[in-house]
């Protein structure tokens, strides 16, 4: 077997290691016969991954002598819906795996929020193996165990905390994946440095075309990533406290997608937070927290890496004020009616700022989408 990345999620009884490295797809079934010897596993996959890459998983399961069935959803984040939740828990059930067999969730973040849920409720619990293919995927959804789909209220409002039993991050996979969705989960990348890693942040800014060109840049970049959301998620599972800091960006991004329908040709998630971490930053500037420079470098990164980083860039346009302050008010950091938003200091010194004004953002909301359009808005 080759001698992959390892990262370990130290979560006491729910640990597990993410390993990270190229063609540990085709390992697949030494490594889960491994950690369950002789389970029966449920692949849940959307239709372009299994065009791609299921004819590799499987064969290495049958080398395993491992007994799989899969269940293919159509891809986008339209399927992190309760119409394909019940169709991937009624499949699952279909196939009579029991509590002690596998679900793998075997595709980008939509699968993986998906068939983490559909594993965490089906027989009150099963376990299951995360095997991520798009570098989102890679860098974040994957660990952590945050599962769920959405509401048409808001995101990711219906859901579990639900560890894998291990994280298979093969990163040639990344190979077939398109541009902009590479570029998307850039935008997580580039997250780690701005919660709490100006280092990386910096380096990002002069690696960043060797990420996207998958030189050895890419392995690092994801390693990086995994090791710093590991060392958060172990601290605060449950996002009790610091784990909101991996929210940075996203409770704006989040109301970008619920306004936009959740419809991946006009804005997918990392996208939403590639604008919603500058909006953060413009607004943290706005209050006076940090520098005005602090927002400019930050959207000038991400755009240099193709990313959108103005509301206006939103295909179809990103709602009203009033519309984006729903979702808002909606978001899981809300207590007890205050907004909760991640601000920051400056580049890798974020912060979660309790009871922020709504009338504030909603101020700072109506100015971008006035001003939407107009050089610099
Ligand atoms: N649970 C968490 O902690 C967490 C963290 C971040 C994001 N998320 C969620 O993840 C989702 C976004 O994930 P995503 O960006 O991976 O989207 P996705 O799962 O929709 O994948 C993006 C697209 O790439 C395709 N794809 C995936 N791997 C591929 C490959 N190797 N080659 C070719 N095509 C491939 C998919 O079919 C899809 O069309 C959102 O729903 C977001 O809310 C969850
Ligand atoms: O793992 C976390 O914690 C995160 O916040 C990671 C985010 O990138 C991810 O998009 C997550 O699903 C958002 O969580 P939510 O609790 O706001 O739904
Ligand atoms: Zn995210």
């Amino acid at each position: 077997m080759s001698q992959p990345i390892v990262v370990p999620v130290a979560l006491g009884a729910r640990s597990y290691e993410i390993a990270i490295g190229p063609g540990l797809l085709a390992e697949a079934g030494q490594r889960i016969s491994a950690l369950a010897p002789k389970a029966r596993l449920a692949i849940v996959t959307d239709a372009n991954v299994a065009a791609l890459h299921l004819a590799t998983l499987t064969a290495s399961l049958d080398a395993a002598g491992l007994e799989h069935q899969t269940i293919t959803v159509a891809p986008g984040e339209a399927s992190k819906s309760f119409a394909t939740f019940a169709e991937v828990c009624e499949g699952l059930i279909a196939t009579r795996v029991e509590r002690g067999d596998l679900v793998v969730a075997f595709g980008g973040g939509v699968i993986g929020d998906l068939a983490g849920f559909a594993a965490a409720a089906v027989r009150r619990g099963m376990r299951f193996v995360q095997i991520p293919t798009s570098l989102l995927a890679q860098v974040d959804s994957s660990v952590g165990g945050k599962t769920g789909i959405n509401s048409r209220h808001g995101k990711n409002l219906v859901g579990a905390f639900h560890q894998p039993s291990l994280v298979l991050a093969d990163t040639q996979v990344l190979d077939t994946l398109s541009r902009r969705e590479f570029r998307a989960g850039y935008a997580e990348v580039a997250k780690y440095g701005l919660i709490n890693d100006a280092p990386f942040f910096h380096w990002l800014e002069n690696n960043w075309q060797d990420v996207m060109a998958g030189g050895p840049a890419r392995v690092e970049a994801i390693a990086t990533s995994c090791r710093s959301k590991a060392g958060i998620v172990a601290r605060d599972e449950t996002e009790t406290g610091e784990r909101a800091l991996l929210n940075l960006g996203h409770t704006f991004g989040h109301a970008l997608e619920a306004v936009t329908g959740y419809n991946s040709a006009r804005l997918v998630h990392g996208e939403g937070v590639s604008i919603g971490m500058v909006l953060a930053h413009e607004f943290s500037a706005r209050l006076g927290l940090c520098s005005q420079e602090t927002p400019s470098r930050v959207a000038a990164h991400l755009a240099t890496a193709g990313l959108p980083t103005r509301i206006d860039q939103v295909p179809g346009g990103a709602g009203t004020a009033g519309e984006l302050m729903n979702a808002i008010l909606q978001d899981k950091k809300v207590k007890r009616g205050k907004l909760t938003f991640i601000l920051t200091h400056g580049i890798g010194e974020s912060f979660i700022a309790n009871d922020v004004d709504p009338s504030a953002v909603t101020g700072f909301l109506e100015e971008k989408l006035a001003g939407a359009g107009k050089l610099g808005a």
